[in-house]
């Protein structure tokens, strides 16, 4: 097992499941070290979200995440972590094909990160994955409703729970999951109110993006959180700081500074005489 910063309290899978219908659960994702140190403090889960792929790697999709993108951007966050419980997505391509590709790709994740548990999405037709992978002692956070996996199955990003068809498959995924052993789900893009009845409907903790406040815990992207995505930022973010300004706005500082000689000044710069100067 990867070496990990443990403080011997740190949040398990358990714990999470647990705290249905208490205080929500604070979630968000995270992909880096700094972040990491930042967030841990605050937060009860971290996810290293298949969204690395787009927020930070510029891919279109998040089609573009590998199980080795996801191990390296694990272990940063477990580095930074000590308190979270650290959950890493299943990338696509790495456990849809069957329930032993399913569990070798979660042991891989979870040997390479140290990280309390992984996420894979689907619902009724990744079961049989789940059962799996819980079966071999690794636990499980499910994630139904919109699957950004799936954008080009279904043709964009695509709101569910607004067919009466379509509310009974998100309920069959829900109790799927639930079945299969996951001790948590995560309920993405999906109507209001029948986020809000799928919670009332199941005994493990909903976490919600895009969802319902009645959800037991909630979820964001952390770039979308805190103003820093460059691409176009889904409707149901709310953004609690606007780093895109502050850098902006740092970078065009340093560089009046710089081409007006006015950076580096006398503190930033070392003489041959002083010992005393900044290292
Ligand atoms: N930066 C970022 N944040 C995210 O939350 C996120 C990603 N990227 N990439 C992967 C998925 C894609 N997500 C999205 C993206 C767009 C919509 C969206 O635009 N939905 C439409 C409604 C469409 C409908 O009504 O069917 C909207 O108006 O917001 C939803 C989820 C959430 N995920
Ligand atoms: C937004 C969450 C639920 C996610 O799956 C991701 O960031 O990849
Ligand atoms: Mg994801």
């Amino acid at each position: 097992m990867a070496p990990e910063r443990s403080t011997g309290n740190r949040i398990g899978a358990e714990d999470i499941r647990r705290r249905k219908g208490g205080v929500p659960i604070v979630c968000l994702t995270a992909y880096t070290y700094p972040i990491a140190r930042m967030l841990d403090p605050h937060v009860d889960l971290l996810l290293v979200g298949d969204s690395v792929a787009m927020v930070l790697h510029g891919h279109a999709t998040t089609l573009g995440a590998s199980l080795e993108m996801m191990i390296a951007h694990g272990q940063a966050v477990m580095r930074g972590s000590t308190k979270a419980c650290v959950v890493v997505d299943m990338p696509a391509g790495s456990y849809e094909t069957s329930a032993a590709e399913a569990v070798a790709s979660a042991r891989r994740i979870v040997e390479e990160t140290g990280c309390q548990a992984v996420k894979l999405e689907g619902g009724v037709d990744v079961a049989e994955q789940i059962a799996a992978i819980v079966a071999g002692a690794i636990p499980v956070m499910g994630h139904i409703g919109l699957q950004p996996q799936s954008v080009e199955k279904d043709g964009g990003y695509k709101i569910k729970g607004r067919t009466e068809e379509n509310i009974a498959a998100l309920f069959r995924d829900a109790e799927a999951v639930e079945k299969a052993g996951a001790f948590s789900v995560v309920i993405e893009g999906t109507v209001e109110a029948v986020a809000s009845d799928i919670t009332r409907h199941i005994v493990i903790p909903t976490i919600g993006i895009g969802a319902s406040g009645d959800c037991d815990g909630q979820i964001l992207v952390i770039d979308d959180m805190i103003g820093m995505t460059v691409d176009r930022v889904p409707k149901f973010v709310k953004e609690y700081a606007n780093l895109r300004d502050t850098i902006s706005d740092a970078a065009a500082r340093y560089a009046a500074e710089v081409r007006g000689r006015a950076f580096p000044g006398p503190d930033h710069v070392f003489s041959a005489t002083s010992g005393k100067d900044k290292e």
